[in-house]
Order: C-alpha cells, then sequence, then structure tokens
C-alpha cells in the first residue's frame, strides 16, 4: 500500500513519519491540521504530495491553479466533504449540510442560503447590535472591578454564544449576566476540546466505519434534547402571542423554496438551529478574538480603525446601522487579514467523487489519476503564511486587503471561509456579527496585550480548531471621549 504513489511518480510523505504523527495527533501533542501544515511546509515545490491516512492514499493540494479547479471548476468530482456521520445513529448532526452529500445536501443548503441573504442579515443587525451594547456593559463593569486582563476567548465566545441564542434560537443566552448561563454551558459541550472529544473526532474522521458500530455521536443525547426544548418553548410562545422578530426561526418556519413545499418540520428546525450554532459559534469566537488580539498587538491598526469608525459614526448622526458598517474599508482589512493569520480552520479536507486527473508533476510527463474515493487535503493555514503568496506572512497588514491590493492575491490561496460550492454558508452572519462586536469594543475601549499573554501565540495543538494554547489575554481601558 506504501508505495502507492512512488509508483505513480508523485512525491510522497513518508508513511512512517505520517503514522508517528497520527499517534501524535491521537496522544494530542499535534493536531491533523497542524500536521497538514507541516507537510505544506516540507514540499515546497511540489503542485500535490500523496501522504497517507492510515493506509488509504490522500492527496494534499499545494498549486492554487489546481485548488481553484477542486473547489470551483471541478467541484462536481469533490462535493463531499471527508466526514461520515451515520443518520441511523446520529440523526440531527446527519442533517448538518458539512455533513451531508447528493440531493440532501443540496436541499439543506438552499434552506439555509435562503436564511442568510443580505436582506435577511439587515433584520437580524438590532439584534446583534443589542448583544454588543451588553457586552460593552459588562467589559466596562468588570474593568472596573479589576477584571483586567480579560480573558478574550471567553469574552469572545459570551458574544457569539448570545448572538446565536438570540438570532437562531430567540432566546436571551445571558451570558454577559450570568456566569452559569444554560445555554452557553451547553453549547460548550459541542465543540470543547477534551481527550475524549478527539478521541470521538479521530474516529469519525479516521475509522468512520466503526462510528455507527460504536453508536459514536457528533452531538450528544442531551445537548440535543436541550436545544430542541428551546426550539419548542419559543415556537409556542409566538403561536401563542403571535409574536414576529424576523429572526433565523421565523424565516426558517416560514420557508417556501417552492410555492407547494410543506412547512419544515420541527426536527429539521431543530437541525438547522443546532447546525448554526455547531458551526458558527465557536469559529466566529476564534475569528473575534484573534482579531482583537491581531489590533492590540498592532497599535497603528487600532489606530488607524478607531479614527474610521469614529469618523463613520459621527457622519451617521452618533448611531451605527447595518449600511454605515458596509463603509468601514478598513475594518473590511483588518478582518481579513486577521483571518489570514488566524484562519480558525487549518484545512478543508474533501473526498474525490469522480476518478480526476491532474496535471503532471514529474518525469515522464503522465497525468496522475486521483481515484474516486480519495481524500484530498486542501491546507488553508500553510497557503496563508506562504511568503511566495503573502510576503513577510507573519506580519499584521490589513492594507494587503485594500481594494488597491486584494486583487493582486492569488486566487485559491485566500480560504478562510473556503470557495466555490461548499464556501461557508454563514459567512455574511459571521462576517457581520465579528465587525459589530469589533465596532463596539474599539468604540469604547483602548485594548492591549497584557503580558499574560504568552508571544508568539503558541497554537494549541489539542484542538482540530485554531486556539492559542495559554489563552489571548487583554487588557481593557475605557476610552475618555
Ligand atoms: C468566522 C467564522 C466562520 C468561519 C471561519 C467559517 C469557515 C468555514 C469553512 C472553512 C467551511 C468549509 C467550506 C468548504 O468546504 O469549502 C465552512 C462551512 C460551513 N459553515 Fe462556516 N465558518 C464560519 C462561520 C459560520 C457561521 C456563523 C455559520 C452558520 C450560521 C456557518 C455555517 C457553515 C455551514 C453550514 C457550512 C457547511 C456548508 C456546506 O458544506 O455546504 N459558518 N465554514
Amino acid at each position: 500500500t506504501y508505495d502507492y504513489w512512488k509508483k505513480r511518480g508523485v512525491p510522497f510523505h513518508p508513511p512512517v513519519t505520517f503514522f508517528g504523527n497520527l499517534w501524535d495527533a491521537i496522544r494530542m501533542k499535534r493536531s491533523t491540521g497542524l500536521i497538514y501544515t507541516d507537510i505544506y511546509n516540507t514540499y515546497p515545490d511540489a503542485p500535490y504530495v500523496g501522504v497517507y491516512k492510515i493506509r488509504q492514499p490522500a492527496l494534499l493540494i499545494r498549486d492554487p491553479e489546481i485548488i481553484k479547479a477542486i473547489l470551483i471548476k471541478d467541484f462536481h468530482s469533490f462535493e463531499r466533504n471527508d466526514i461520515f456521520v451515520d443518520e441511523n445513529v446520529d440523526p440531527i448532526a446527519s442533517k448538518n449540510p458539512f455533513l451531508q452529500y447528493g440531493e440532501r445536501w443540496k436541499t439543506s443548503r438552499s434552506q439555509l442560503s435562503y436564511c442568510f441573504t443580505s436582506g435577511k442579515m439587515k433584520h437580524l443587525f438590532p439584534l446583534m447590535y443589542a448583544v454588543s451594547v451588553n457586552m460593552v456593559k459588562y467589559i466596562d463593569n468588570e474593568a472596573k472591578l479589576g477584571g483586567n486582563p480579560m480573558d478574550t476567548k471567553e469574552l469572545a465566545g459570551k458574544f457569539t454564544c448570545d448572538n446565536v441564542a438570540t438570532c437562531a434560537f430567540g432566546i436571551d443566552g445571558k451570558s454577559f449576566v450570568d456566569p452559569n448561563s444554560e445555554f452557553r454551558n451547553v453549547g460548550k459541550k459541542i465543540l470543547e476540546p477534551s481527550f475524549s472529544f478527539n478521541m470521538k473526532m479521530l474516529f469519525i474522521l479516521l475509522f468512520p466505519e466503526c462510528t455507527a458500530l460504536l453508536k459514536i455521536k457528533f452531538i450528544s443525547d442531551d445537548v440535543v434534547n436541550y436545544f430542541r426544548n428551546v426550539i419548542k418553548t419559543t415556537l409556542n410562545y409566538r403561536k401563542e402571542n403571535k409574536l414576529v422578530r424576523n429572526d433565523f426561526l421565523d424565516v426558517i418556519t416560514q420557508m417556501k423554496l417552492k410555492p407547494d413545499d410543506p412547512p419544515l418540520k420541527d426536527d429539521d428546525i431543530t437541525a438547522h438551529a443546532i447546525s448554526f450554532f455547531g458551526d458558527g459559534f465557536e469559529t466566529s469566537s476564534i475569528a473575534l478574538s484573534f482579531a482583537l488580539y491581531n489590533l492590540a498587538a498592532n497599535l497603528s491598526a487600532q489606530e488607524k480603525l478607531k479614527n474610521e469608525i469614529d469618523e463613520v459614526i459621527r457622519k451617521n448622526r452618533g448611531s451605527l446601522s447595518y449600511e454605515s458598517i458596509q463603509n468601514m474599508n478598513y475594518l473590511d482589512c483588518v478582518l481579513s487579514e486577521s483571518l489570514r493569520i488566524h484562519s480558525p480552520a487549518f484545512a478543508l479536507v474533501k473526498l474525490c467523487t469522480d476518478d480526476y486527473y491532474l496535471p503532471p508533476c514529474s518525469k515522464p510527463e503522465v497525468e496522475v489519476k486521483i481515484e474516486k474515493g480519495t481524500p484530498v487535503i486542501i491546507p488553508v493555514q500553510g497557503l496563508h503564511h506562504d511568503a511566495k503568496y503573502f510576503p513577510n506572512p507573519e506580519k499584521f497588514i490589513p492594507e494587503r486587503f485594500s481594494d488597491d491590493n486584494k486583487a493582486k492575491i492569488v486566487k485559491g490561496t485566500y480560504l478562510p471561509f473556503g470557495d466555490g460550492g461548499r464556501i461557508c454558508v454563514g459567512m455574511k452572519f459571521a462576517i457581520l456579527q465579528v465587525k459589530i462586536a469589533i465596532i463596539a469594543i474599539v468604540q469604547h475601549f483602548n485594548i492591549r496585550v497584557n503580558q499574560k499573554t504568552k508571544e508568539p501565540l503558541e497554537i494549541d495543538p489539542n484542538h482540530f480548531l485554531l486556539f492559542a494554547k495559554d489563552g489571548i489575554w487583554l487588557d481593557y481601558h475605557k476610552r475618555n471621549n
């Protein structure tokens, strides 16, 4: 098995080492995402590198042209993610579009896309803004009570949790007022890193056949039941009180993609709301906490952003509106650059669904066949930190994304939300909520890195998403305007 790539003239990562690395991943010394980045960096001249997932050949793609083809032009040959959840064992998780494929994926994707248009985001703006007001009050009180430095990942988690609670579940998550908020505590159980969580993820990713046998679930029953009850109570309350809020629950309960579509069943609504939470809460809180860190560590960028925010709000007669956020160009650059350096996802892992041919990569010049069923890895973090595409890659330079410069970014090298047919369906929601939180904080506070933060930040190998190993500790000082 292990000469599979050698026989095909493809540069390959030695399987024994990968096996060793896999063992590292199991013992949580290095997550698979970080291993993909290591492999990306080890073969700077290869367009793609053969690797082995245990014994199964897989391919890590380095060349942006091939990446573009896989994600966009030839998407039909890679339309599945390489992850499997058994519908009979895990009926709610299996309705998450990320885990679906074929017709079921198309239906869920269109249902969710319908809920995330710019028009719908505009309706959600006041709900998100209200959460940002609670956050500012919380930071102010904490700072007065000597709460600095603040654990900024925790702060960002409270914000995105309450945002998803109000926008997707129609309830107050109370993260800023109740340290034992039930919603937050249950939500944390979905992706909280632990040895058992990592083992579960490894089984789901590497031995999918065993998950059905061992009845391993992505989301545990107590979490599903909690969210199911929340949705049921909220829907009943709205029906009895004829309440309209224009939030995700309202949109999804009334959605008809075709005129004769039946209304969605309660379990489908619950599944979509849980997907919203599972896919959207942690990723966005990571994006927010690292963006705040990058601003605290780069004071000239913070100053420039502050001036932009003050100016736009002043022109908008002292208030923030959905439209005024669209005029904050530098804010857009700051978030894009932060997502480049600190992309919450390390890699995308697709499955080849039709035999596919890659351009030759060695002599004699023969096309390389990717057989149907082969996992294909797109190493997002490796690409984002490659000096060939982003000179001085560890430096935070928001201007890379200015109107003049962003057209120069090589297509296929910047993928914080993926691309093509499976591009993150919640991208507009994520960007809006993170921007609202950054605006609220920069408008009211000067933020500084506290010495409790270990710099340079070290990535936590225990998690399959990006976490700072020793936390992000920032000081928040009220601005005196
Ligand atoms: C900054 C925050 C976020 C980041 C960085 C992020 C990133 C990603 C990435 C990399 C993918 C895979 C794309 C691909 O395979 O090409 C993805 C998929 C997805 N994301 Fe997000 N995401 C974020 C927030 C959200 C939010 C807020 C939601 C929900 C409201 C969401 C829902 C989804 C769903 C449902 C998918 C699967 C789409 C499909 O396979 O068709 N994400 N996201």
